[in-house]
């Protein structure tokens, strides 16, 4: 197969390589791959899920270990369900040891875990503002998705001093044209993490807020984007949508959101365009610190881990930066395949695999 820096092959991410080199530049000791089940969680209750968990653990655990493959939460996976993953894992192998991640922080997770990948992909998206003398100061944003990615999203970009004027699920999006402040965050968390319901009842608790069924936040005018619902759902028309409202900058928290054709046509329109694998990396390298900490019997404070997250998402610019700047524009795909591939390709011509 060719390897060509401009363009993330979906037959990469299908083996697992989007992964592999999103891991890689974390700079931390990680491999990676991608794994699933077609196990649908909506309208299932606790026990129906924990048995699903137990069941899939009572598979999994001989293949799993500290030191071999270590599992942690993507989309449909959030707290409960590693904790049911866990909880089977221990009692099979009656060892309490970091065999996966996104636990809870009463038995080995992570402070700061839960808020990586959104929190991280806002660092991101400061650096590539900051790099071209910028900042989210006062930019407004449109975010897709109210799942752990996009609250977190917009929890960072609230505090970073973003106005965040959308949300959505599913089902649709909300429109707050005054802003979703922390107050409002506060009422989204405990709608979608507590009670798992839907993104419209938002609509029904601020007036000013408009529900779109059916529809995708793209439309909405703005200067920051930040997908981070779920794979392609960001289209060629929609990146034309975003481009002709003005848009600066777009940090993908969910993974391939944007279909290979809006992402060239970001890139041709010298849109700030922060892929994926660098963008969203701040949660695997939270599992990774997660790692360490078990490793070392320890749990490292919060301020701690922020400080460490913030540094390796300016290390994965930095590493973009150097390997996609040309002609005063960064191409931020071509910089982080390069980085991703250097660095796996170099660990495995060390190995001797060639
Ligand atoms: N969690 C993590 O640490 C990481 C996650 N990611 C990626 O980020 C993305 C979001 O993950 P995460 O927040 O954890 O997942 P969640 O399950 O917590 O949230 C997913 C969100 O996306 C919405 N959604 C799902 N399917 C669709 C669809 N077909 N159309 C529109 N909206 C949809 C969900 O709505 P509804 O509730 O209606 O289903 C929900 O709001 C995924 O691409 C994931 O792979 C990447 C790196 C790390
Ligand atoms: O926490 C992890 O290890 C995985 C995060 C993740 O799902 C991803 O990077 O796509």
């Amino acid at each position: 197969m060719r390897f060509d820096p401009d363009v993330t092959l979906s037959v990469l991410k299908f083996l697992g390589f989007e992964q592999v080199f999103k891991n890689s530049l974390t700079g931390l000791p990680m491999g990676g791959a991608k794994g699933g089940a077609n196990f649908n969680p909506k309208g299932k209750s606790d026990r129906e899920v924990m048995r699903f968990c137990q069941s899939l653990m009572t598979e999994l655990h001989r293949h799993i270990g500290e030191d071999t493959d270590v599992p942690a939460g993507d989309i449909g996976v959030g707290g409960r369900e590693i904790s049911y993953l866990f909880g089977q894992y221990k009692r099979l192998e009656n060892r309490f040891v970091g065999s996966l991640t996104g636990k809870g922080l009463t038995f080995g997770g992570s402070l700061v875990r839960t808020e990586a990948t959104g929190y991280g992909c806002v660092y991101f998206c400061e650096n590539m503002l900051n790099h071209a003398g910028d900042s989210l100061q006062g930019k407004t944003c449109v975010v897709s998705g109210s799942g752990n990615v996009a609250i977190y999203t917009a929890e960072n970009a609230i505090e970073l001093g973003a106005k965040v004027v959308t949300l959505s699920d599913s089902s649709g999006f909300v429109h707050d044209p005054d802003g979703i402040d922390a107050e409002k965050l506060v009422f989204i968390k405990s709608l979608k993490e507590v009670d798992r319901g839907r993104i419209s009842e938002y609509a029904d608790h601020f007036s000013r807020a408009k529900f779109y069924a059916g529809q995708r936040p793209w439309s909405v005018s703005c200067e920051v984007a930040f997908p981070c619902a779920t794979q392609n759902e960001l289209s060629l028309d929609d990146a034309k949508t975003l481009i002709g409202n003005g848009v600066l900058a777009v940090a993908e928290g969910a993974n391939m959101p944007t279909e290979l054709a809006g992402a060239h046509a970001f890139v041709n329109s010298k849109v700030l365009f922060g892929p994926a694998k660098a963008a969203n990396a701040g949660g695997v390298a939270v599992s990774g610190l997660e790692q360490s900490q078990n490793a070392l019997r320890l749990s490292w404070p919060r301020e701690d881990v922020d400080t460490k997250l913030k540094s390796i998402m300016s290390d994965i610019h930095q590493k973009c930066v150097k390997h996609g700047q040309a002609n005063g524009y960064v191409n931020y795909v071509r910089g982080a395949n390069i980085a991703g591939f250097i660095k796996v390709a170099d660990a495995m011509l060390a190995y001797g695999v060639v």
